[in-house]
């Protein structure tokens, strides 16, 4: 492995091998030798400072996942607010089918793109409505089962729909986002469409309601005449760069669910390392070890003479 982030992986793994090196030097020699004071200690703040560093990375937000995999923004809203038109205006091609029948999606409708340089898998979902349709009911199943798993969500009403007061569009959008269920963690866009619609004038009102509130930040919109997608492009590019970053900046970021595996294996070792030690040393070496291999699952490298190098380098035992 390569890269910033090979380079933090194996520095990670030579932290990991001085820390086993001397643990188990203390095993072997520490009652002839007369190993210093202080060697576990040390071992053991270095072993926390690993845990933290690990813990840190795994907790980037997915980041550099994001960026492999695509961010997931998904449309979600009530029916016929124009989610179909949007992501077709948005992947400039007719991929979901748009009519003035209510209830027309049923399917997630998924398209790749670019947006300010950022992957996006864009979802189009059913509209969130009550329904005796069978058919309906498990695509708005669908809808909500996919919001749950947004990194971003695109909430779209139609503008002409919502009146502007700060509580009726907190309603409405509550319709969209339930309180409490996790998607509505997830960043959002506001997406007030249809506002060729609207009268002279309203427009300003909604946004300015929306500004009162403590709303998503929001955007007016016209599929129809593509007034207003800069705006709503910028809004939803501003919550792309606060989500992954910089892609060519800052720290290295995780790039791979398997590696997000056994790093989660490597932190659980260390743990464990730490209930162990006042124990049985050797149990917790063994730890110790166990995490030295997760690591080296990725690394691709443990080496077994390493360790005893490290030992007659750091001791003066058994010479
Ligand atoms: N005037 C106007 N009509 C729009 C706009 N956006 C969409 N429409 C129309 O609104 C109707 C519904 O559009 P869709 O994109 O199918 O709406 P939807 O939210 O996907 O609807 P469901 O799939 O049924 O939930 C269609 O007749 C569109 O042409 C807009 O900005 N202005
Ligand atoms: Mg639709």
């Amino acid at each position: 492995m390569e890269g910033e982030l090979g380079q933090l992986y194996q520095r990670w793994s030579e932290e990991l091998t001085k820390a086993l090196a001397h643990v188990e030097a203390f095993i072997d020699f520490s009652e002839d030798d007369n190993l210093e004071e202080g060697v576990l200690a040390r071992v053991d703040a270095a072993v926390q400072t690993l845990e933290e560093e690990v813990r840190g990375h795994l907790q980037d937000g997915r980041r550099g996942e994001r960026l492999r995999g695509g961010v997931h923004v998904v449309i979600a809203g009530p029916t016929n607010a124009g989610k179909s038109s949007l992501l077709n205006l948005l992947c400039q091609r007719p991929a979901a089918i748009v009519s003035p029948v209510a209830g027309t999606t049923r399917d997630v409708v998924e398209s790749a793109l670019n947006i300010g340089g950022y992957p996006v898998v864009l979802s189009d979902t059913a509209g969130l409505r009550e329904t005796q349709d069978a058919i309906e009911r498990e695509g708005v199943s669908r809808a909500r089962e996919r919001l749950q798993r947004a990194d971003v969500v695109l909430a779209v009403l139609a503008a002409v729909d919502v009146a502007p007061e700060p509580g009726c569009l907190a309603e409405a959008l509550r319709a969209v986002l339930p309180p409490g269920v996790p998607a509505r963690r997830a960043p959002c866009v506001l997406v007030l469409n249809k506002a060729d619609l609207l009268e002279e004038g309203r427009g300003g009102a909604l946004l300015g309601a929306c500004g009162e509130g403590a709303l998503p930040p929001a955007c007016l919109l016209s599929c129809k005449t593509g007034e207003g997608v800069d705006r709503l492009l910028s809004l939803l590019g501003t919550q792309l760069e606060q989500m992954c970053g910089d892609p060519l900046a800052g720290s290295p970021s995780l790039t791979q669910a398997r590696h997000r595996l056994h790093l989660t294996s490597c932190l659980g070792s260390l743990g464990r390392y730490h209930g162990y030690k006042s124990l049985d040393l050797v149990l917790a070496a063994e730890e110790l070890r166990l995490a030295r291999r997760h690591l080296g699952k990725i690394t691709g490298r443990v080496s077994a003479e390493e360790i005893l190098d490290i030992i007659f380098r750091d001791f003066c035992v058994g010479k």
